[in-house]
């Protein structure tokens, strides 16, 4: 069978943990065709990001128009926009109606702590997203309060709905800026454009956290390829993020926050474990 298309618009991480890369091995993990529109490419491992290099936001059209004229995706996510004119470049093609069932993560920060984008450019692209995935964090950033607690992230969820997306997740990662939280679990709130759900999971230790919120907006946007309605998207994302970071748990790749195990290499030959 033909596999369906999915596209990431997202920077490139030459770590390979996040952006493109992760996506890639994501829609790869699930066996669709994964296709790439880069926004900017960084110079980056599990410690720290050192440079960027943003693509002019004429380069991201060519880029959009030379896919959606021979290779239209069935669902998109974006990831690291870098620039507001790039955001707006997107946003634009997203209007035109080229980025059907678009999932946005909200990349501001990066988990090593630095800035990937803006507010003022996430804004542009929020009205076109069928679903958005800002950590809490991000949600902060956006509302303009400290989104914490879950029922901080369940408040956060609905209010993001005025930005224009209509179903958004806020992802309640990063429990090292907030011990307690990780005694609850992994706890996102999602709204659904008629009601709010707190999703629950296991809480997994590990320092190997690098590109969840790519992995868990790349998995929505596979599985809404795959015909899902949003929140089964959302629930299979959620797994396959908790499956590829218990699957990394004992891996040493780099000394900072490494990689997810995205193809399950653990659980299948026991090459990843200790
Ligand atoms: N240590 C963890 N254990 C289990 N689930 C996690 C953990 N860290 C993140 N997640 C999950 O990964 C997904 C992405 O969330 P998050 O890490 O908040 O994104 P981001 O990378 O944008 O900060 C969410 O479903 C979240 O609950
Ligand atoms: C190119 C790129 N895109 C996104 C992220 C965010 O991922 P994380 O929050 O896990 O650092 C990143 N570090 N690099």
């Amino acid at each position: 069978m033909t596999p369906p298309i999915v596209l990431t618009v997202a920077g490139s991480d030459s770590g390979a943990g996040a952006g493109i890369q992760a996506d890639l091995k994501v829609f790869a993990a699930m066996r669709l065709y994964g296709t790439s529109v880069i926004t900017a490419i960084t110079a980056q491992n599990t410690r720290d990001v050192r440079g960027i290099f943003p693509v002019p936001a004429e380069m991201v059209t060519e880029q959009i128009t030379a896919l959606t004229d021979d290779l239209p995706p069935v669902a998109v996510k974006t990831g690291m926009l870098g620039s507001t004119a790039v955001a707006e470049a997107v946003s634009v093609a997203a209007r035109s109606g080229l980025l059907p069932n678009l999932v946005v993560d909200p990349v501001l920060i990066s988990t090593s702590g630095r800035q990937l984008g803006v507010v003022n450019a996430i804004e542009r692209l929020l009205p076109y997203a069928m679903v958005a995935t800002p950590n809490r964090a991000e949600a902060s950033a956006i509302l303009g309060w400290t989104v914490s607690t879950p029922d901080d992230m369940a408040k956060a969820a609905g209010q993001l709905a005025a930005t224009g997306a209509r179903y958004v997740v806020v992802t309640g990662g990063d429990a090292d800026a907030d011990a307690e939280s990780s005694a609850d679990g992994a706890v996102d709130a999602l709204w659904t454009g008629d009601g709010l759900r707190l999703l629950r999971g296991p809480w997994v230790d590990t320092r190997n956290t690098h590109g969840t919120g790519c992995s868990f907006s790349a998995a929505i946007a596979g599985r809404l390829a795959l015909g899902d309605a949003v929140p089964d998207a959302v629930a299979f994302a959620k797994e396959y993020v908790a499956r590829a970071l218990l699957g990394a748990q004992g891996w040493e790749l780099g000394s900072g926050h490494g990689p997810l195990d995205h193809h399950g290499w653990s659980g299948r030959d026991g090459r990843g474990s200790e």
